[in-house]
């Protein structure tokens, strides 16, 4: 049993555009993704591909206004919105992409020790910081007194010794010291040797397929691949998903290809696959009906060509 199974998800926000007329934005469309104990999953895709609300969804935090289907399963269980707020913070914990979700009036070491669940928390808070390289006067501060890095560095730490069941870290590392981004990926790792579920979501897939497991590729609010690790590798012939491929190509370390047009407008989606009006093996078939996620060479892939 995998320890997270998001399936069919979909979130859309409406908006009225003048008198009763209202607009829909489809940010996600019949999402399907697992995450198992023991294994990091990081999760690529361009900006606004849905990936942070993912998160949100997740862990119950979506704004209010948005609609949402499908069903989130938490170790076999439907999570529901009171299961989400008795494991949110304990048995799956965020790293949010923006670090105005610190505390303002809490001491930044106190913040720490309130997700320590058992045994000495001053202890691992100081260990911690101390593995992340803020200094012992750090715990002290107020996050209005750190620099970006540092508050970054904080929200690490507080995942960190949560001991959850599930992290879901959301762009845990842009700021920060090269060093300390390889001391955090190396330490999402031993979390997950230790048995915890890592969602990395991340820009950086260089960083990222030395750590993860298998990376879920995005696309318009969709997973369009999810693949081993092994087959990011030369110009991505192993890849299933032409978006994968391009992507891995437009790598500036790659050949640097970039994708020509535009990932589509939340509000007008096409209505077959959604990466049809860019995809160079698109046929009349594709902008018929949205392609289903299906098996393929131990991966997944959500293309009617992939072979
Ligand atoms: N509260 C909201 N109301 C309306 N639209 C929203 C809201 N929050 C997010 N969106 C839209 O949902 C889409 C997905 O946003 P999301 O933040 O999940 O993208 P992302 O993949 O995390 O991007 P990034 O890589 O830039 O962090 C975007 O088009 C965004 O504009
Ligand atoms: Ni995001």
């Amino acid at each position: 049993m995998s320890i997270l199974e998001v399936e069919d998800l979909s979130i859309s926000f409406k908006q009225y555009t003048g008198g009763l007329k209202q607009k829909h934005h489809h940010v996600i469309t019949d999402l399907t993704v697992t995450l198992e104990a023991g294994e990091i999953l990081a999760v690529v895709g361009a900006s606004g591909s849905g990936k942070s609300l993912l998160a949100h969804a997740i862990l119950g935090i979506l704004p209010s206004n948005a609609g949402m289907s499908g069903t989130i399963k938490y170790a076999g269980d439907e999570l529901t919105a009171a299961r989400q707020r008795a494991v949110r913070g304990k048995e799956i914990v965020l790293v949010p992409q923006s670090v105005n979700y610190l505390d303002p009036l809490m001491r930044v070491g106190a913040q720490v020790r309130t997700s320590v669940k058992q045994g000495d928390a001053i202890r691992a808070q100081r260990k911690v910081f101390q593995r992340y390289h803020l200094k012992s006067d750090v715990e002290n501060m107020y996050p209005f007194q750190l620099s970006g890095g540092m508050a970054r560095r904080t929200l690490l730490s507080t995942a960190m010794v949560s001991e959850a069941n599930v992290i879901i870290a959301d762009e845990p590392t842009p700021g920060m010291d090269p060093a300390v981004i390889v001391e955090a990926l190396h330490h999402f790792r031993e979390l997950a040797d230790n048995g915890c579920a890592v969602m990395l979501i991340t820009h950086d897939i260089e960083s990222a397929l030395k750590i993860a497991d298998k990376i879920a590729v995005f696309y318009a609010g969709t997973t369009v691949e999810v693949a081993p690790v092994d087959d990011f590798f030369g110009n991505g012939e192993a890849l299933r998903h032409p978006y994968s491929k391009a992507l891995w190509r437009a790598l500036p370390q790659n050949d640097f290809i970039p994708i020509r047009g535009s990932q589509p407008d939340p509000s007008a989606l096409p209505s077959g696959c959604l990466f049809a009006p860019r995809c160079e093996k698109a046929t009349l078939e594709c902008g018929q009906a949205r392609p289903e996620m299906r098996n393929l060479r131990n991966g997944m892939v959500r293309c009617i060509h992939a072979t």
